[in-house]
């Protein structure tokens, strides 16, 4: 039996004041079906109450205790953008963003750069030097990683994101002694950005064009090489990753997971998702388990957008329709789920805990017959943790060991 893990990046949300959530006035027949014939519930990826990045939810839904082995952000974006990491480097998660000439922060997306514009900026900075560390640096899109590469360097420091617009730029500080360097060499690197990029000719066009200039980086999340259990000694299957965006690629790559790539599966509300259906099916019997990540609804979550939230579920729910038309119950278990909840009200992840659904030959249907943050409360999985996912996953696919004799 395979097991296939369908992630609506950001998926859950709080009720507007109709009553209404995107996902549950979206059209989604097909999401409807899965509900129907499977198991729900709600999940938190970590606790109740704990408001998780996509980082540390994917990580304890594929069955990883983020407290052990989460190491920041910082590689798995360096990873999932194709940067190998030597002993001693730092990695960043970054976005390219907007600030003024005193440093606040005007736009800390840049408008969502477009991943042409990023590659020509990203040339600006990948090979920078500053006191004898080299400076590497790849982007897709807005989305970007840094890695410092030198004697002396130390991950624990402060992010320079302050994580909202209309703040001044976090200076970096070292949260122990051995970070002093790092916080030094980061700090003097943003403003050699800042000056490289602010007059550059492609942000004078975007300037001219009433977009606004890419001309900073904010570092966040740094972290050094994880040491952790590959999935395949874990869980004795051979696994891929099916995505768009960069982290999701990295934590699959930190797991030893293949990654499948799609071509136009960019994260964004025009990804090609149904290439990544089609990947999928043209893939099922190589693998014994998928995850499958799209990006966009927390996108729109971020941005505060109900209404594209909600098409872009409808688009899911479209890809979905493809892929049941194309698996059955007799080889496949199936859930449909989020990582965390990416309220249009908050433009930022939070703890409301999201739908799930578990479909498959054995499990124990219940009465529910719609997917959504308010049906599922009442399904006969109630309330579960990222953590109990793999556990149900290979005990219905009787792949767990007994506990006792
Ligand atoms: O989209 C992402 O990469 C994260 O989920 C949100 O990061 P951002 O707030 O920096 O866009
Ligand atoms: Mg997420």
């Amino acid at each position: 039996m395979k097991i296939i893990i369908f992630i609506i990046d950001g998926l859950g949300d709080r009720p507007n004041e109709k009553g209404e959530t995107p996902l549950k006035i979206a059209k989604k027949p097909t999401m409807n079906r899965i509900a129907e014939e499977g198991i729900c519930g709600l999940m938190n990826a970590i606790d109740i109450g704990i408001r998780p990045g996509s980082d540390t939810a994917h990580l304890a839904i594929l069955g990883y205790d983020p407290y052990k082995v989460y190491t920041g952000r910082g590689p798995l974006e360096a990873f999932g953008l194709g940067l190998d990491l030597k002993e001693g480097d730092i990695a960043f998660r970054c976005n390219f963003a907007t600030v003024d000439d005193n440093f606040i922060v005007k736009d800390r997306r840049a408008g969502r750069l477009d991943f042409e514009t990023a590659k020509i900026l990203e040339k600006e900075i990948d090979g920078l030097e500053i006191d004898g560390v080299k400076v590497i640096f790849r982007s897709k899109g807005y989305r970007g990683a840094l890695v410092l590469r030198g004697e002396g360097l130390d991950y624990m420091v402060t992010d320079a994101d302050p994580h909202k617009d209309n703040v001044k730029v976090e200076e970096v500080k070292p949260l122990r002694k051995e970070a002093e360097k790092t916080a030094e060499i980061l700090n003097k690197l943003l403003k050699i950005i800042y000056n490289k990029l602010k007059d550059h000719p492609v942000n004078i066009e975007r300037e001219k064009k009433g977009l606004p200039p890419a001309n900073i980086i904010l570092p966040r999340g740094a972290g050094i090489v994880p040491k952790v259990e590959k999935f395949y000694e874990k869980y004795k299957m051979k696994g891929a990753v099916i995505c768009g965006t960069a982290l999701i690629k990295g934590i699959g790559k930190m797991l030893g997971l293949d990654v499948i790539e799609v071509e136009g599966a960019n994260g964004t509300p025009n990804s090609n998702i149904m290439g990544k259906a089609k990947a999928l099916l043209n893939n099922l019997d190589k693998y014994d388990f998928f995850l499958i990540n799209v990006k966009a609804a927390d996108e729109a979550g971020h941005d505060g957008k109900f209404e594209l939230k909600k098409e872009i579920i409808e688009k899911i729910d479209n890809m979905l329709s493809y892929i049941f038309e194309n698996i059955n119950k007799d080889s496949v278990y199936f859930v449909l789920t989020g990582d965390h909840s990416t309220p249009i009200e908050v433009k930022d992840h939070s703890a409301d805990p999201v739908p799930i659904v578990i479909w498959g030959k054995s499990v124990r249907k219940d009465d529910v017959k719609e997917f959504d943050e308010f049906a599922c409360a009442k399904g006969g999985l109630h309330w579960i943790k990222g953590e109990h996912v793999m556990r149900i996953l290979l005990d219905l696919t009787n792949r767990n060991e007994k506990f006792g004799a």
